[in-house]
């Protein structure tokens, strides 16, 4: 069954087409990869499913119900959280912190808990903490959760961010480009982390990554996108090998395969 199903998803920015009758589909469970090179209309696909654009035309469907028009925080309520391409933690705040934040989105606790320190609010703050240190120690941070975030180094502040994102408890996550600026060690125990996640937080995975090693290695199904268009879709051997998208894309120097190691 789909858990993301869009169809003829259309974004025009005055004159540019940022992204021109865009269908695809997310299985429940999956790993799907949205690939192209730069300007290609990725982030901006990421935009419309979370709300913060609306399309010009064209349809999203959340396990069948549209949620096009509806804003990101009611997005995020509905069950889809998302990470983005420039880290966006809070800096000051201590690792396990980012993550209880993270959190709030689906704590019942109100304002007149927290003030009268209400019995309730403190097993809701219990429980939240030991799902936070869990959340942690999948990602390999627990030692770290009492460092300030900005003191973590830039794969840790990378895998905290998907930690933070994963708190919300999401039906689909979309991750913007998770291993830019990783190195060959840090890509390799992050490959290997989204690969498990799906299983271990109940959650389908949507990203977008110029590393092929990793799209290549744990997507069931690729998209590409070129010029604001789906040029193709399919799973790795298939994408591999298609002449448009070595044309449009893989054949470029700029595209990481994994020969850094
Ligand atoms: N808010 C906006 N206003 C005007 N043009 C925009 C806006 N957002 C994106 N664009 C344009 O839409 C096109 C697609 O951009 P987008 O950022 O979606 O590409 P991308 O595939 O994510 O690229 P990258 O890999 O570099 O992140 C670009 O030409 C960009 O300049």
């Amino acid at each position: 069954m789909p858990i993301l199903e869009v169809t003829n998803l259309t974004k025009e920015f005055g004159g540019l087409v940022a992204n021109k009758d865009i269908s695809m589909t997310v299985n429940e469970g999956s790993i799907t990869a949205v690939i192209g090179p730069n300007g290609a209309g990725k982030t901006t696909f990421f935009n419309m499913v979370t709300g913060v654009y609306k399309p010009t035309s064209g349809d999203i469907l959340l396990e069948g119900e549209s949620i096009v028009g509806l804003k990101p925080d009611v997005v995020a309520k509905k069950g889809i959280s998302r990470t983005f391409q420039n880290i966006r933690l809070f800096g000051e705040m201590s690792v396990i912190e980012n993550v209880l934040v993270g959190m709030h989105n689906h704590l019942n606790t109100g304002l007149l808990g927290i003030l009268f320190n209400l019995p309730s609010t403190k097993k809701e703050e219990l429980d939240a903490e030991q799902e936070a240190y869990r959340l942690l120690e999948y990602f390999d941070l627990a030692k770290l959760l009492n460092e300030k975030a900005k003191n973590l180094s830039y794969g840790a502040q990378r895998k905290l961010e998907i930690a933070r994102a994963l708190a919300t408890k999401p039906k689909l996550i979309l991750l913007d480009e998770p291993a830019a600026g990783m190195n060959p060690k840090e890509t390799a125990e992050l490959t290997s982390i989204i690969k498990k996640m799906g299983e271990e937080f109940n959650v389908s995975v949507l990203l977008i990554e110029h590393d092929m090693k990793l799209v290549m290695e744990i997507s069931e199904h690729i998209y590409v996108l070129d010029h604001g268009e789906k040029i193709a879709e399919g799973n790795a051997e298939e994408i591999r090998s298609n002449p448009k998208v070595i044309e449009a894309y893989l054949g470029s120097a700029a595209v990481q395969i994994g020969q850094k190691e």
